[in-house]
C-alpha cells in the first residue's frame, strides 16, 4: 500500500496535544505492577507498546484494567510464569519483563515480530544468567527460568542498549539480596534513560547508589506505589515542532513538563541551533520556523531517537549535517543507519553511513515512495521530507502505532 504524505503550501502553524512518554508510560506500568499496593497511572500512552506491555504484565499475573483514561494497576501477590509472551517489537517490552518473571512461580518465554529477533539482547540475557536464571535463546524467542538461589550481581555489556542496565534496576530491589549492575563496554547509550529508571525507582524509595558512571547498587526493599501522571513523549513531539522549522511556521506543544528525564528534551536544543526559534513559556513549547536552516554537527548518543527528525532536517537545510554517537541504532526497529541512507538516497540527498552515524548534504528532496521497514520514526523522517516536497509517500503508515496511532490524523490537521 501507498499512503502519500502532505505537502505543505504554506508554513505549518498549530498546536499539537501529544501523547504520553512511551519510556515513562512503560516504566510505570512494570513499577506499579512491581509495588506494594495498587495505584493508578493518569495520561498514560495508547498505542502498541504500551498495549503490549500490559498484556504481558496481565499474563504475569497483574490486575492492569482502564478505568476511563486512568489505568489501575493491582501487582499481583506472586508472579506467574507465562509462555509466548508477546514482545510486537518494543525495547521496553523485551528489555523490561523479562526481569520481572525473575519473580515469577515458573519458566516464562517470550516471542516478537519478525525483525524483533535482530535486536540486541545479549547484555540482558547474560545480566539474567549472572543472577541465577536459566535462559535459552540469545534473541527472541527466549525463555527464562528463575533461579533457585539469586545472586547479588550482574557485570553486563550494554552497549547496545541503555535498555539493558534499566530492566536489571526496574526488578533489582525486589531480588531477595538486591543487585549490583556494573556495565563494562565502549560505550553506554541514552544515559537519560537510565537516569528516568533510577529517578522513578527513588521516587517510589528505592535506594541506589552510583559509586562511579557505569555502576548501580540497589539495596532490596519493597517499591513503594505511587500515583503519577504521565508527562507528554517529547521525542514525539519533536517531530512537529520540526514542522515548524522545516516551513518557517510555528508549532506550540502544550503540557511541556518543566523538568523531564526525557532525552528529547534535547531537541530544542537541536533545533536552535539549526536557526530556529524556541521559546519555552507557561508550560509551553514553541518552535517558530525563521526560514533559516543551517546543517549542524551534533552527537546524539545520550538520545538517540531523535536521529529520524534531525537526519529529515539535516536533508533540507543548507550545507551539511553529521550525526555522530549513534552506532548502536543499527539495532533499533531496523538498522536505522541503513534505513536512513537508503531512503535519503531514494528521495536524491547524497548521504553517507559513517561507523557512528549519518553524512548528510541538505539539499531538495525529490518525489519518492520511501520504505518504512515497520519503523515508525520512519514516517515521522518521510513526513517532513513530504512537507518540502510534493509526491513523498510511504509504503506503510500502520507502524505509527508503536507509540502514536493517531499520528495520520494529527500530521494531517497540522499540516492543512
Ligand atoms: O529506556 C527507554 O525507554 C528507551 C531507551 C533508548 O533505547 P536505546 O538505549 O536502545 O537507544 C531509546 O532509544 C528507546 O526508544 C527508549
Ligand atoms: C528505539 C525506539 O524504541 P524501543 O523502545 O522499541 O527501543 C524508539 O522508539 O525510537
Amino acid at each position: 500500500m501507498t499512503h502519500a504524505l502532505p505537502h505543505a503550501a504554506a508554513p505549518v502553524v498549530g498546536t499539537v496535544v501529544v501523547p504520553g512518554s512511551k519510556s515513562e508510560t512503560n516504566r510505570a506500568l512494570v513499577l506499579a505492577a512491581l509495588a506494594d499496593r495498587p495505584s493508578v497511572v493518569a495520561g498514560a500512552l495508547v498505542s502498541r507498546d504500551s498495549e503490549l506491555m500490559i498484556g504481558a504484565l496481565r499474563r504475569l499475573g497483574a490486575d492492569v484494567e482502564w478505568d476511563g483514561d486512568l489505568l489501575r494497576v493491582a501487582p499481583p501477590a506472586r508472579f506467574s510464569g507465562a509462555l509466548g509472551i508477546d514482545c510486537g517489537l518494543a525495547g521496553t517490552v523485551m528489555r523490561f519483563v523479562p526481569p520481572v518473571t525473575l519473580l515469577a512461580a515458573g519458566p516464562s518465554s517470550f516471542v516478537g515480530d519478525p525483525h524483533a529477533s535482530e535486536r540486541p539482547m545479549d547484555g540482558l540475557l547474560e545480566g539474567l544468567r549472572q543472577i541465577g536464571a536459566t535462559v535459552t535463546g540469545d534473541a527472541l524467542p527466549f525463555r527464562v527460568t528463575p533461579p533457585s538461589r539469586f545472586r547479588a550481581e550482574a557485570t553486563i555489556d550494554s552497549s547496545g542498549s541503555s535498555q539493558f542496565v534499566s530492566g536489571l534496576l526496574l526488578v533489582a530491589p525486589r531480588l531477595p539480596h538486591g543487585l549490583t549492575i556494573r556495565h563494562e563496554g565502549d560505550t553506554l547509550p541514552s544515559l537519560p534513560h537510565i537516569q528516568m529508571t533510577v529517578e522513578m525507582l527513588r521516587a517510589r524509595g528505592v535506594v541506589i547508589d552510583q559509586p562511579d558512571e557505569t555502576t548501580w547498587v540497589v539495596a532490596p526493599g519493597p517499591i513503594s506505589a505511587i500515583d503519577l501522571t504521565i508527562e507528554p513523549d517529547l521525542t514525539n513531539a519533536s517531530v512537529f515542532l520540526a514542522a515548524a522549522a522545516a516551513t518557517g511556521g510555528e508549532v506550540t506543544v502544550p503540557a511541556w513538563p518543566t523538568h523531564s528525564l526525557q532525552p528529547g528534551l534535547a531537541f530544542l536544543d537541536v533545533i536552535a541551533a539549526m536557526g530556529a526559534e524556541v521559546a519555552l513559556t507557561d508550560g509551553r513549547a514553541a518552535v517558530r520556523g525563521t526560514g533559516r536552516l543551517t546543517g549542524i554537527d551534533v552527537d546524539l548518543h545520550a538520545a538517540s531517537e531523535l536521529t529520524p527528525v534531525v537526519a529529515a532536517l539535516g536533508a533540507i537545510a543548507d550545507g551539511e549535517t553529521v550525526i555522530r554517537g549513534v552506532a548502536h541504532i543499527r539495532g533499533h526497529e531496523t538498522d536505522r543507519l541503513a534505513a536512513l541512507t537508503a531512503e535519503l538516497r531514494r528521495a536524491g540527498i547524497t548521504a553517507t553511513e559513517t561507523s557512528d552515524g549519518l553524512r548528510i548534504e541538505g539539499g531538495t528532496p525529490v518525489a519518492a515512495r520511501l520504505n518504512t521497514y515497520a519503523d515508525h520514526r520512519m514516517v515521522h523522517f518521510a513526513a517532513l521530507l513530504g512537507l518540502r516536497t510534493p509526491g513523498i509517500s510511504v509504503d506503510d503508515m500502520d507502524c505509527v502505532s508503536k507509540t502514536m496511532p493517531r499520528f495520520p490524523v494529527d500530521w494531517a490537521d497540522l499540516v492543512a
